[in-house]
C-alpha cells in the first residue's frame, strides 16, 4: 500500500523524467479498460448502445454544420444588402440552420434518454454479476482481508463505474467529432491554426490524466480508513450495537475518532485538489493564450480582406464551440480515466479464479463408513500459526462426536474443513471413503446442516426463516403461497428445533416478520433465535451429518435438555457433530476430543476421560464445582 509521503511525490515535479514517462504511459494504458465496459452495454442492450452512437454523432456534427451554414448565411446577407436583392437565400440558410439545430435537440435528448435507461439496466447487470462472481467464490477468498476490501471499494464505487464510463466515452466521442469537424473547418483558414488548437489542449490532457491516477491511489490508500469510518458509523446507529457504547460512554470517542479520520483524509484530498485545480488553471491560461493568439490572426486577415465577414463569423462560432468542446472533453477525460482505474478493480474481481467444483462424486467408495480424518493439519492463509496439528479420527454413522477446547483452540476451523470451505494443508479428510474434495459439491452439500456459532438472523418472515434450510422448499413457498405440505415440513422442523411453542405465540405465528430491520418485526431473544437456527438445520432432511456450533449457548438448560433428548432419539444412522463448553451437553457424546492448540490431547468418551484424570477431568470438576 502506498503511503502518503510517496502519494506526495507522484505530483507532476518530484520524478525523474523517464521514471515519469513510463508512469505516464502505464496510466494512458487504463484506458484499455473501455473495451470492457463497452462490451458489458453491448451484452445488456444493442439497440440503446446503437441509439446512442447514433444521436452522439449527431449532437457532435450538428454544430460544425450550424457554424458552416452561418457563414454562408452572413455572406448572403451581406452580399444581399450590398445589391439589394433578394431575400429568399437567406431565409433558406435560416431555415436549414434551424433545422440543423432540431436536429441536434432530438440527438440530445435521445442521449439522455438511452444514457437513463442504459444506467438502470446495466448498473443492475454489474451489480447481478458481482452477486453472482461471489456465490461462485470460497469462503476462503470472501474472508481474506485484502480481498474483502477490494469487494468492499466494488461495492461502495464500482457499480456505476461502467455505466459512467460509457457515457463519458459517448461524451468524449461526440466532441471529439466536433471537433474533427470544426478542424476540417478551420482547414480553410490554416493548417497551423489546428496545430496551434492541439498544442493548446495536450499538456490539459496530460496534466488531468496525471491527476486522476493520484486521485484514484488516494483513494485505494485510504480505503481501509473509510471503511474504519463506515464502521464507527454502524456501531454509533445500529440498534444492537447502541446498548454496550452507552454503557461503556463510547459515544464521544467515536464521534471524535471519526472526526479525526476525517481531518487525515482531508487533508490529502485537500493537497491533492489545490495541486489538480493550481496547474488546471496554469493549463488553461496557456490554452486560452493560444486561442487568443489565432483568433487575433483571424481579426488581421479580415481587416486586410483576406477572409470574408462569413467567415470571420463562422471563425467566432468555431472558436467558441471548439473550446466548449476542447474544455468538456479535458473534463470528460479525467473522469474516463478515473472510471478505467475503478473498473480495472472490476474487471480484478471478475478474473479472480473461482475454486473449481473440485470433485463429481455423488456417492463414496464405501458408503457408511462416515467420517475421517488423518493427521489433518491446517494453517489459515498469512498466518504463522496453525490452527489445526496431525488431527486424526473417525466418526461412524448413528454416532456422536463432541469438540471441547479452550476459546481459541481449533474446533471451529476443524468444522470448515469438514464443510469444505478450507483444504486441509496436509493429510486427509474422506467421506464414506472418499476424500471430500471429490465430492461434487451439491452432493456433499445435500448431506451437512450446519448451524454455526455466528449463524445468521434473517430479517425475513418465520416461515422463510426456518424454510430456508431447504432451498427447494424456501424457493417455491417464496413463490407462490407454501402448500400444506411445505408448511408442514416447516412446522414439523421447529417442533424439532423447539422453536414452535414461541412461534404460536407470535402475533402472526409463522408469517411473523422478524427482526426490527423492516416494519412490524418482532425481534427474538437470543435463545429464540438459536432456536430458529436449529429448526432450519433440522429443515435438511437429507443432512445425515449435523453440525451443531454451540447449539445451546443462548439456550436455557431445559430446551437443552429437550433438544438432546431430541437428537438421542432421531440421530439414528445420522452423524452428530457437537460443540459445546457445556459438559452437560459433552458427556452425552460417543468420542470427545479435547483440543488444545490445535492438537488433540485427550480422545474417549466421558467416562474414560474421567478416568485419564487429565485435562477433561479437570475441566468437568470445575463446571461442576460451579453448579454446586
Ligand atoms: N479466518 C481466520 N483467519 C485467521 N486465523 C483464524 C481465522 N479463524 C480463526 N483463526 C485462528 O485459528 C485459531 C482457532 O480458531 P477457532 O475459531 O477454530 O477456535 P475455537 O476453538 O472454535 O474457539 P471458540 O471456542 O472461541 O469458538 C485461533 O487462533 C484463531 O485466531
Amino acid at each position: 500500500m502506498q503511503s502518503s509521503e510517496n502519494l506526495e511525490q507522484s505530483d507532476l515535479t518530484g520524478i525523474k523524467t523517464p521514471r515519469r514517462l513510463n508512469k505516464l504511459w502505464q496510466q494512458i494504458r487504463q484506458f484499455r479498460h473501455s473495451k470492457f465496459a463497452l462490451l458489458l452495454v453491448w451484452q445488456t442492450s444493442k439497440p440503446l448502445l446503437v441509439l446512442l452512437t447514433i444521436a452522439s454523432l449527431i449532437a457532435g456534427l450538428a454544430p460544425v454544420g450550424m457554424a458552416w451554414i452561418g457563414q454562408l448565411l452572413v455572406d448572403e446577407i451581406v452580399q444581399q444588402h450590398q445589391s439589394g436583392g433578394h431575400w429568399q437565400g437567406a431565409a433558406m440558410y435560416l431555415a436549414l440552420e434551424g433545422g440543423l439545430f432540431c436536429l441536434m435537440l432530438a440527438a440530445q435528448r435521445g442521449i439522455s434518454f438511452s444514457g437513463e435507461l442504459l444506467k438502470a439496466q446495466l448498473t443492475q447487470h454489474v451489480l447481478q454479476q458481482v452477486l453472482a462472481k461471489s456465490t461462485r467464490l470460497s469462503v476462503a477468498q470472501l474472508e481474506d482481508a485484502e480481498f474483502y476490501n477490494k469487494l468492499n471499494r466494488i461495492r461502495t464505487e464500482a457499480f456505476e463505474r461502467p455505466v459512467q464510463l460509457v457515457l463519458r466515452l459517448f461524451q468524449y466521442l461526440q466532441h471529439l467529432v466536433s471537433l474533427l469537424g470544426l478542424a476540417g473547418v478551420m482547414w480553410q483558414f490554416s493548417p497551423w491554426l489546428i496545430l496551434l488548437l492541439i498544442c493548446g489542449a495536450v499538456p490539459g490532457f496530460i496534466a488531468e490524466t496525471w491527476f486522476s491516477g493520484s486521485a484514484f491511489r488516494l483513494f485505494n490508500w485510504q480505503s481501509p480508513d473509510t471503511r474504519r469510518q463506515s464502521y464507527l458509523e454502524t456501531v454509533l446507529t445500529r440498534d444492537d450495537h447502541v446498548r454496550e457504547v452507552r454503557l461503556f460512554q463510547l459515544g464521544s470517542l467515536m464521534v471524535k475518532q471519526h472526526q479525526a479520520i476525517f481531518e487525515k483524509l482531508y487533508g490529502a484530498d485537500r493537497a491533492l485538489t489545490t495541486k489538480r485545480e493550481s496547474w488546471g488553471v496554469v493549463l488553461g491560461w496557456l490554452g486560452a493564450l493560444l486561442f487568443y493568439g489565432s483568433y487575433l490572426w483571424v481579426i488581421l486577415q479580415t481587416i486586410r480582406g483576406e477572409l470574408t465577414l462569413g467567415q470571420l463569423t463562422m471563425f467566432v462560432m468555431l472558436f467558441r464551440q471548439g473550446q466548449a468542446s476542447l474544455t468538456a472533453m479535458l473534463l470528460t477525460l479525467s473522469g474516463l480515466y478515473e472510471d478505467n482505474l475503478y473498473i480495472s478493480t472490476l474487471v480484478d474481481f471478475f478474473d479472480t479464479p473461482e475454486p473449481g467444483m473440485e470433485g463429481h462424486l455423488e456417492q463414496g467408495a464405501s458408503p457408511g463408513s462416515g467420517i475421517e480424518f488423518i493427521n489433518v493439519s491446517f494453517c489459515y492463509p498469512g498466518q504463522q500459526k496453525y490452527s489445526l496439528k496431525q488431527v486424526s479420527f473417525t466418526l461412524k454413522p448413528g454416532k456422536t462426536l463432541a469438540l471441547v477446547g479452550e476459546n481459541g483452540a481449533g474446533k471451529s476451523t476443524l468444522i470448515k474443513l469438514l464443510t469444505r470451505f478450507y483444504q486441509p494443508e496436509s493429510g486427509q479428510i474422506l467421506l464414506d471413503g472418499t476424500p471430500l474434495h471429490d465430492w461434487q459439491q451439491e452432493a456433499l452439500y445435500r448431506r451437512l446442516g450446519v448451524i454455526f456459532q455466528d449463524f445468521n438472523r434473517y430479517q425475513l418472515p418465520v416461515f422463510d426463516n426456518v424454510g430456508l434450510g431447504d432451498p427447494m422448499v424456501w424457493s417455491l413457498a417464496a413463490m407462490t403461497e407454501p402448500d400444506t405440505e411445505q408448511q408442514k415440513r416447516v412446522q414439523q422442523a421447529a417442533k424439532d428445533g423447539l422453536a414452535n411453542d414461541f412461534i404460536q405465540r407470535l402475533p402472526g405465528k409463522y408469517q411473523t416478520q422478524l427482526g426490527r430491520m423492516f416494519e412490524d418485526g418482532v425481534e427474538l431473544s437470543g435463545g429464540q433465535w438459536q432456536k430458529i437456527a436449529l429448526s432450519r438445520a433440522f429443515m435438511r432432511e437429507s443432512a445425515d451429518i449435523l453440525v451443531l456450533d454451540e447449539p445451546t449457548a443462548a439456550m436455557d438448560s431445559v430446551a437443552e435438555a429437550e433438544l438432546f433428548d431430541y437428537l438421542r432419539s432421531t440421530v439414528e444412522n445420522k452423524m452428530l457433530v457437537l460443540i459445546s463448553h457445556r459438559f452437560s451437553t459433552v458427556r452425552h457424546a460417543d468420542l470427545i476430543l479435547v483440543i488444545e492448540e490445535g492438537e488433540i490431547i485427550e480422545k474417549g468418551d466421558h467416562q474414560q476421560l474421567i478416568e485419564l484424570q487429565g485435562h477433561y477431568s479437570r475441566m468437568f470438576q470445575l463446571q461442576a464445582q460451579a453448579y454446586q
